[in-house]
């Protein structure tokens, strides 16, 4: 039987960066990854922007080209079917592995509306991908359902299609940002080129009197501009056309008898939705969330969380002895930080496996672990509509119970800026746009300086706040 001190399961960020923390901290001791998918992930070209916020580029590689950084490191392809950590054992589909510490990186899988039909794909890894474009480059129309990252980048990226959106929510993108900034996003919905225009709104307002708005185990995840070197056109030649169906979700799918009698008009597949609706289309693309890939998990009584992640308290321990778990498998079920929690994304991947590495190694060493700097502030930098777009803390108010004030800055196709402040104090921030305000905002969140003898000066944009701080 092979044996390693280290035994990781998955080749994704999470994984991989687990593998490159042990083996720096610990380059002795033999590690053994095992993952489904034939290449893993590697983190290129990582640029901090600020302390805790990071730009990345996520490449796939071939599993040799880790030995570079990790020179006691095996890498099997296959896949882990069941874990008896009674005996410290993982099982795969060819054999069996021993382990004195286990770390857990299996990823997530696309939480589908219906797994089913075949009209029906959602997005995760290259191969998923491949069929999406497939069904694009012969398609007029699709249904997009789900209202987070993925559909936000589609509705984007794909052209010369008619795209129905349907989201459960009165405004789009609403896992990341609010109606606000929905708004400032909604004219490149209609694709069209707006002037830029100096600062059109810099207000101080209570949420309470805000107008308007209140503000099973493929590969792995793909990475950031996944679709920049993928044709996504479909077969009309125009721009696309976005029709957003608000608070509405699908009822059920209608196969193409049933549907052509009921809409007279000719679609390989039909949706219902709640609110009556009834829309023709060529495939529906559900991006509506994932659910942790823990399936070889059955039979051990490992605690998992409500949304189906593995629980790991803040060591990365599972309820497993000698068993820990990073990435978009496991719950984070600690006491956060208060301006911190999990979502799933790369960087909180890429996090969890550095500090696991590192957890993992302490406990062989019998040495004290503190917490990660990382797990004190949320963190985000990513691109939606063509805009940076930079979340930091609690950028959406997230547990304050509506009891904080905004502070906001809007210039129509330029920037958004949404600073959230309770007490006087910063708790968040979202920066659409090249706003250069993300080091600012991060400083004054950590260090929690009242605020109030500033008041809007914050935001003036005549005035380089930094200096008020150097
Ligand atoms: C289309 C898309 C776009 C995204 N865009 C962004 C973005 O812009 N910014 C951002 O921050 N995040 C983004 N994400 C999320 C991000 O990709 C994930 O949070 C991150 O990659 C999770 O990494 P992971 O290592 O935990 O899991 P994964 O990348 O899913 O890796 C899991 C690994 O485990 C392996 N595995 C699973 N089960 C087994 C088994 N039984 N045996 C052996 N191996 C197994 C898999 O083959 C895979 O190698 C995006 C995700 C998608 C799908
Ligand atoms: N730029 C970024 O940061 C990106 C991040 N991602 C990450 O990749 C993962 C997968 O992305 P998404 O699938 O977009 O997940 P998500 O978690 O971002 O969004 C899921 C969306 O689906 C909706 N939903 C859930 N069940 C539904 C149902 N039955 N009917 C209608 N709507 C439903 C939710 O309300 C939510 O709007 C997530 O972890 C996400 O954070 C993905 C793409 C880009």
């Amino acid at each position: 039987m092979k044996e390693a001190t280290f035994v990781i399961i998955g080749g994704g960020i999470a994984g991989v960066s687990c593998a490159e923390g042990i083996s720096f901290l610990s380059p002795e001791e033999s590690i053994i990854l095992i993952s489904s998918s034939p290449v893993i992930k590697k983190v290129t070209n990582l640029k901090h922007l600020t302390k805790l916020l990071s730009e990345f580029s996520v490449e796939e590689r071939s599993p040799d080209s880790l030995s570079e950084t990790c020179s006691l490191l095996t890498v099997i392809n296959d896949s882990v079917t069941s874990i008896d950590y009674e005996n410290k054992i993982v099982v795969t589909t060819k054999e069996s592995i021993g382990y004195e510490r286990l770390c857990i990186c299996s990823g997530a899988s696309p939480k589908l509306i219906d797994i089913a039909n075949p009209y029906v794909i959602g997005i995760r890894d290259t191969d998923s991908v491949q069929e999406f474009q497939k069904r694009v480059c012969s398609s007029k129309r699709m249904v997009v359902v789900g209202n987070g990252g993925i559909a936000t980048e589609l509705v984007h990226e794909v052209e010369g299609m008619e795209i129905v959106w349907v989201i459960k929510d009165n405004h789009i993108s609403a896992t990341f940002i609010d109606p606000g900034a929905a708004e400032f996003f909604q004219s490149s919905l209609v694709k069209s080129d707006e002037d830029k225009t100096a600062p059109t709104k810099r207000m101080k307002f209570s949420l309470s009197n805000a107008k308007g708005s209140t503000t099973e185990a493929g590969g792995a995840a793909l990475g950031p501009d996944w679709h920049s070197n993928v044709d996504l056109r479909g077969i009309l030649q125009q721009k696309s056309t976005v029709t957003v169906e608000y608070k509405s979700e699908v009822k059920r799918i209608i196969d193409h008898v049933e549907g052509k009698n009921l809409l007279s008009e000719d679609w390989p597949v039909y949706v219902e939705l709640t609110n009556g609706k009834i829309y023709g289309c060529d495939f529906i693309v559900s991006a509506t969330g994932v659910v942790p890939n823990t399936s070889f998990l059955d039979g051990t009584g490992v605690q998992l969380s409500s949304d189906g992640g593995i629980t790991v308290n803040w060591k990365m321990e599972t309820s497993l002895p000698d068993v820990y778990g990073a990435g978009d498998v496991c719950t984070a079920s600690w006491e956060p930080a208060p301006q911190w929690f999990q979502m799933r994304l790369w960087t909180q991947a890429l996090q969890m496996g550095t500090y696991a590495a590192k957890a993992m190694v302490m406990s062989i060493l019998g040495e004290e672990l503190l917490q990660d700097f990382a797990f004190e502030l949320f963190s985000h930098v990513t691109n939606f509509f063509g805009f940076k777009v930079i979340l930091l803390g609690l950028f959406n108010g997230q547990g304050l119970n509506n009891e904080y004030e905004i502070l906001l800055r809007v210039t129509k196709s330029s920037e958004y800026v949404k600073l959230i402040l309770k007490d006087g104090r910063m708790q968040g921030a979202v920066l659409i746009g090249d706003t250069d305000l993300e080091e600012m905002c991060e400083n004054l969140i950590l260090n929690q300086l009242d605020l109030t003898p500033f008041g809007e000066e914050l935001l003036n944009p005549d005035i380089d706040i930094d200096d008020y701080f150097d």
